[in-house]
């Protein structure tokens, strides 16, 4: 049993290191519990590691990190000049936010994977800290679901890489929606908005057992939505957990954990059933 649980082991290896994307299982005739304890210190062992060389090394890391030089590069060449013209000036100025809103994108990542460190060292105490006042931004309990914490390592990596801004706000959104009935969120097109943030609400388990319901103005709106949804969070969320209303108007009942709607069958829904029943946050989108 020794060989096989370390093949699995190795094999997790090869998969982290992206030399495989096969899934290693061990599939035993009887049931050992001490077996299973060590697999699963050892896939912790393993998987952590692997979190912590991320937020260290990662090539995404890397390449944030020039990203952060080459801007203070440029500040730093705006500093050396003497009497800034107004023009200089501001120039400087945008480079200075441009460069902090990488650096925020960089913490939201380490956020991240701090969040699945501390899943994943849970188990003996030696739980890796975060900072107190931080909202956790994935859902982790329970069993280890070892396909599942891949697949949000590389969503988190992916995210990094993707410059989308709103990203760098996931904490600062997540707080307020915590704290706040109502939140309006506006940023420029191409921020992320309609793909993003249901994404992170789904992550983060806001919503426990009920829905999170996402609207726009139109059906082919919501269904290319919907399917960017999947593909984005592909491995993150249960099978079937994404749904799109197909219809204007609809009688189902609002069960999966995130579905995307028009406006107008939500206000079918609400005619309805006054309380929602099972919605637990609503994102009306494009409002
Ligand atoms: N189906 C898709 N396929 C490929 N890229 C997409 C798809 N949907 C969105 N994107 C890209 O993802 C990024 C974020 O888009 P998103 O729609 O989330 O931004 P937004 O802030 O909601 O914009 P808007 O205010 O215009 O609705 C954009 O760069 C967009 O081009």
């Amino acid at each position: 049993m020794y060989h096989a649980l370390s093949a699995v082991v190795a094999l997790w290896d090869y998969r982290l290191q992206g030399k495989t994307l096969l899934v290693p299982e061990l599939v035993a005739n009887v049931s050992v519990p001490s077996d299973e304890e060590e697999l699963r210190d050892r896939l912790c062992d393993l998987f952590s590691a692997h979190v912590l060389s991320l937020m260290e090394n990662g090539d995404c890391v890397k390449k944030v990190r020039a990203e952060i030089e080459e801007k203070d590069r440029k500040v730093e060449s705006f500093s050396s000049k003497r009497g800034i013209k107004l023009e200089a000036f501001e120039r400087k100025k945008a480079l200075i936010a441009e460069k902090d809103l990488i650096v925020k994108r960089l913490e939201e990542f380490k956020n991240g994977m701090k969040n699945i460190l501390k899943f994943l060292q849970g188990r003996d105490g030696s739980v890796y800290d975060g900072e107190k006042d931080d909202v956790a931004v994935f859902s982790l309990e329970g069993t280890y679901d070892w396909p599942r914490i891949h697949s949000l390592i590389r969503m988190e990596c992916r995210r990094l890489d993707d410059w989308l801004p709103i990203y760098a706000y996931r904490q600062n959104i997540l707080k307020r929606i915590h704290g706040e009935q109502v939140m309006v969120s506006i940023g420029e097109t191409g921020s992320g908005k309609s793909t993003q943030l249901v994404q992170f609400l789904a992550d983060s388990g806001v919503a426990a057992a009920e829905s999170i319901v996402c609207t726009q103005p139109r059906k082919m709106a919501a269904l290319t939505l919907a399917d960017r949804f999947r593909e984005e969070s592909n491995g993150c969320y249960e099978e079937n957990s994404v749904h799109c209303t197909p219809a204007f108007f609809s009688t189902e009942q609002i069960s999966s954990k995130v579905v995307f709607m028009t406006d107008n069958c939500l206000l079918q829904h609400y005619i309805k059933d006054r309380s929602l029943s099972g919605v637990s946050c609503v994102v009306i989108d494009e409002a």
